[in-house]
Parts: C-alpha cells; structure tokens; sequence
C-alpha cells in the first residue's frame, strides 16, 4: 500500500534564509500521509508513534511543489511501519523572474523517514 500527497508550499512557510522552511513542516505532511493510509489500510485516522530515522537531505524551500509519499514496509498487531519520502517536483527560479519556475527532473529527495503508526484494536 502506498499513498502520495502532492502540496504547494506557501511563502507563509519560509522560516529561514533563503526561503527554507523548517524540517518540521515535511513531518507534518508525513503525519497527513500517514493518516490516509491508515484510513485506507484500517478505517481509522491512527496515531503517529515515533519515528526510528529521519534524514533531511535537501532543503524544502517556499515555492517548491512537494510530492510525499509513505508506503506500508511491516504489518504488526496495531502497528504498521512506513517508509515515507519527500521529493520537490517543482522549484521557483527567481533568477528568471519573480514568478518564473521550473520541473525538477528527476526530482530532488529532500527528506526521508521510517515511522510507525498505531491503530485501534479491532473491536
Ligand atoms: C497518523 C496520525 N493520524 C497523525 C499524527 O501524526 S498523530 C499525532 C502524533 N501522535 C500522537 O499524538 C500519539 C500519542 N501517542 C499515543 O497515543 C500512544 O503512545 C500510541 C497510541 C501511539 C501507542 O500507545 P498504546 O496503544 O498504549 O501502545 P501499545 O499497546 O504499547 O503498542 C501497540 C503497538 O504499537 C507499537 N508501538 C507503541 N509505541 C511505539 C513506538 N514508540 N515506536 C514503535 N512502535 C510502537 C507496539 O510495539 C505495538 O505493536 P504491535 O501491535 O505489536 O504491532
């Protein structure tokens, strides 16, 4: 089972110079991914438990459109673990013009994660 989400990412979101956003904002995108394959997989939103590696490999910066994607690696009792990724598509080109932008290809693994998700007992 694999999920992706596709996201625009707001100049609302820039923390840092260079138009960064912070590490937290693809955690939370990987919590919104994670939540649909647990609806999918168990009819249920589930609950984050921790995560056992996280890399930022890239920046994610404003501008960039963003594609997120957790796929199921382990199916335990009510845990499930996901291998989630985090690539930039799209990217601003500022040196072209204020509104000039490009297709990353191939795109650019910005982050990456194993996580585990928990859902209710079966009833
Ligand atoms: C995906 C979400 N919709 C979006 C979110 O991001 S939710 C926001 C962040 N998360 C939370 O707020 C969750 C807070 N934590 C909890 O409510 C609980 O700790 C929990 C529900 C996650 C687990 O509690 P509990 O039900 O008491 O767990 P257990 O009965 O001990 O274990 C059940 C299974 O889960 C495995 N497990 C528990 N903790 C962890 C962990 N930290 N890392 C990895 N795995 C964990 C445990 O091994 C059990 O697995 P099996 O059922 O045997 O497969």
């Amino acid at each position: 089972m694999t999920v992706t989400h596709r996201r625009y990412v707001p100049y609302s979101h820039a923390h840092y110079a260079g138009s960064l956003v912070d590490g937290a904002y693809a955690l939370g995108l990987f919590g919104d991914v994670a939540t649909e394959v647990c609806i999918r997989t168990d009819g249920d939103e589930g609950l984050f438990a921790g995560y056992s590696d996280v890399r930022f490999v890239a920046p994610v910066r404003a501008g960039d459109v963003v594609e997120v994607t957790a796929r199921v690696t382990r199916v335990g009792t009510r845990s499930r673990t996901l291998e989630l990724g985090c690539v930039v598509v799209c990217r601003s080109r500022p040196d072209r013009g204020e509104s000039a932008a490009q297709v990353c290809d191939p795109p650019i693994v910005a982050v990456t994660a194993t996580g585990t998700v928990v859902v209710p007992p079966v009833p």
